[in-house]
């Protein structure tokens, strides 16, 4: 089996994920925080809540990149790409679930994959990377004269916005009825904005208490609309799927590869 890392082991993913490693008898060998961190040297499994796992937190850098062979990354766009040419430089494998990169940011992310097996996604989840899919078909048989919004839903402490998940949406529903999504996203809308143009794909954020994560497609056309939604009810979902990938990794060349490779959902379109 192969040994499993994971970056930012004190955020609300980092904690999933050691539990979810834990309830699944993986080999996590490293779980690391910031440089600095006053957690340093506590219980990676009693930071989160499932009892001693003797897997003391260590601090992100060269010494503890040695660690694991596959690392897994729930932090923020900044220290996620630092995290990334830690592992370039020790040859490490990445799962990524990071959101919110700009385009030079996921730029550097494809820039690695030359050099190490990296899957990235904005969710994790199966329900989601099906819906993925759904969509394409809703898009074309009601896209043509229907208007097409994506509404999410995520809790307060949420940094970026849209999510990842939605713009992910937006993208499979602007393939399928090949429009560009950056000519036609609309992010919001206030004030007199004139009637709907109806190539335009919507985009609403909701931000509240502790919602792990919802999204809606809406297909609303007169006289009828479809909606298809998906919640998530546990971040234990997300982690599920990262240390899926994560074993999914092991032995793979370099490259940089999606959930939907992993969950083997690429002959669905
Ligand atoms: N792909 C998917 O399926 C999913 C993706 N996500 C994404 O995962 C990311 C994390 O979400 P979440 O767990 O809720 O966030 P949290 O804020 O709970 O955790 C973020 C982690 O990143 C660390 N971190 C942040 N900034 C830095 C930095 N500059 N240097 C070092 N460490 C840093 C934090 O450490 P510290 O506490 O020390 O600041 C913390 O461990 C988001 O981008 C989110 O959208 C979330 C769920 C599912
Ligand atoms: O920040 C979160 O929590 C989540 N972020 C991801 C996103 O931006 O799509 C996935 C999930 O919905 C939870």
């Amino acid at each position: 089996m192969p040994a499993i890392g994971i970056f930012g082991a004190n955020g609300r993913m980092g904690r999933a994920l050691v539990s979810v490693a834990k309830e699944q008898q993986l080999n996590l060998t490293a779980a690391t925080v910031r440089a600095g961190s006053g957690l340093l040297g506590v219980d990676a499994g009693e930071l989160a809540g499932v009892g001693k796992l003797a897997l003391p937190l260590t601090a992100t850098g060269p010494d503890s990149i040695t660690q694991a062979e596959i690392w897994v990354d729930f932090t923020m766009p900044e220290a996620m790409l630092a995290h990334l040419e830690l592992a370039v430089s020790a040859n490490k494998a990445m799962v990524i679930g990071v959101t919110g990169l700009t385009d030079a940011q996921y730029a550097r992310v494809q820039q690695a994959a030359k050099h190490i097996p990296i899957v990235w996604a904005p969710n994790m989840s199966v329900g989601v990377n099906l819906l993925l899919h759904l969509v394409q078909t809703a898009a074309k048989v009601m896209g043509p004269s229907a208007d097409i919004e994506i509404i999410e839903a995520h809790h307060r402490f949420k940094k970026d916005a849209p999510s990842g998940t939605a713009m992910a949406i937006g993208a499979s529903i602007a393939k399928a009825l090949e429009r560009d999504l950056a000519k036609v996203a609309v992010y919001g809308r206030e004030g007199i904005t004139g009637e709907r143009e109806q190539q335009t794909i919507g985009f609403a954020t909701v931000r509240g208490g502790d919602i792990i994560g919802d999204h809606t497609a809406l297909f609303a056309d007169l006289g009828e609309r479809l909606e298809i939604t998906h919640k998530a009810s546990s971040r234990n979902t997300f982690a599920q799927g990262a240390l899926r990938a994560a074993l999914w990794l092991q032995n793979k060349q370099a490259g940089l590869y999606s959930m939907q490779q992993v969950l083997g959902l690429t002959e669905l379109s």
